[in-house]
């Protein structure tokens, strides 16, 4: 099988690096599409399969097509690809908010699965959750969930608006936590710690909170409360976060995101 993954940023290099280390495709079965002659030239250094600057030389060759450019690129990109494409490929979109229909629309093709990952991906820790179209056969199914699953985890989900709430859970998601991170280290620096030292006290706390809510079957609030000693510091310090509006704003924070991908879709208002 051969697959073409358009978009050399971020997600793209990650999905191509881990489908090698995989073992999933070959390094002659693996293409990637670029906009810019520099990144191809930086791209060709990296030696992560055939690096093209022309859709017409490599979309006709591919079986399956990652597509990891930024959703504001998508009809651009779209017209570009359409003379090439087949109906027999498979698209895998990544794009935030573009939906299945309007990818149809856009490449003239039926075979559409949409993903939404994560960034963590390229460690091999990434939440994706994806559906398909009804074109898509089962064997297709399977073939592209092993290839998520080089990258993580990933589940299968019935409706396109759970790809989108997913984007603003888990596709955005790394970003609040280190957001959260990021004041915890700050106000470590401000109590004294060096700035090695504060990342590590906050780095290996995030770790341990996250291992001990995934390996128990405690809820969050079950664990808060083994933290927390009767008149202790935790109890002062959830009392403080109690009197803000942290817990509602995080919740906004992530519906923002929602309506960011569902306008992003164009089903925004
Ligand atoms: N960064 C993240 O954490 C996540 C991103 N995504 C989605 O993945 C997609 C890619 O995101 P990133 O990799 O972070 O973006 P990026 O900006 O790092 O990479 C996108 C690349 O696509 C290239 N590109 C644009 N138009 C092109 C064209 N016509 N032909 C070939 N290349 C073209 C750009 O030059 C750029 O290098 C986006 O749609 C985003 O919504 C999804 C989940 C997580
Ligand atoms: O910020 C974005 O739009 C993309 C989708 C999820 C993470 N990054």
């Amino acid at each position: 099988m051969k697959i073409l993954i358009i978009g050399g940023g971020n997600m793209g290099k990650t999905y191509a690096r881990s489908l090698l280390r995989a073992h999933l495709v070959r390094k002659e079965d693996l293409m990637i599409l670029v906009r810019s002659p520099a990144k191809a030239d930086t791209l060709r250094t990296e030696d992560i399969g055939t690096v093209h600057l022309d859709a017409e030389a490599c979309l006709a060759a591919a079986d399956l097509i990652i597509l990891a450019v930024k959703p504001q690129d998508s009809a651009k990109l779209f017209a570009a690809l359409r003379p090439f494409t087949d109906p027999q490929q498979v698209y895998l979109s990544i794009m935030a908010g573009v939906t299945v229909a309007t990818i149809q629309r856009g490449l003239g093709v039926e075979k559409i699965i949409r993903a939404m990952p994560n960034l963590p991906a390229q460690i091999g820790l990434g939440m994706t959750s994806f559906t398909a179209s009804d074109a898509v056969t089962r064997i297709e199914l399977v073939l592209v969930q092993n290839l998520l699953n080089t990258t993580g985890k990933a589940i299968y989900v019935n409706t396109e608006h759970a790809i989108d709430a997913t984007t603003a859970i888990s596709g955005s998601g790394p970003a609040y936590v280190l957001y959260f991170m990021q004041a915890m280290i700050e106000a470590a620096s401000e109590m004294g710690f060096s700035p090695g030292e504060a990342e590590l006290l906050v780095a290996q706390t995030f770790r341990g909170a996250v291992e001990l809510q995934m390996k128990n079957d405690l809820t969050c609030a079950e664990w808060i409360k083994r933290v927390s000693s009767k008149g202790g510091t935790t109890e002062a310090a959830m009392a403080a976060f109690e009197q803000t509006s942290v817990f509602e704003d995080i919740k906004s924070g992530a519906r923002a995101a929602l309506a960011r991908a569902e306008e992003l879709g164009g089903r925004g208002n």
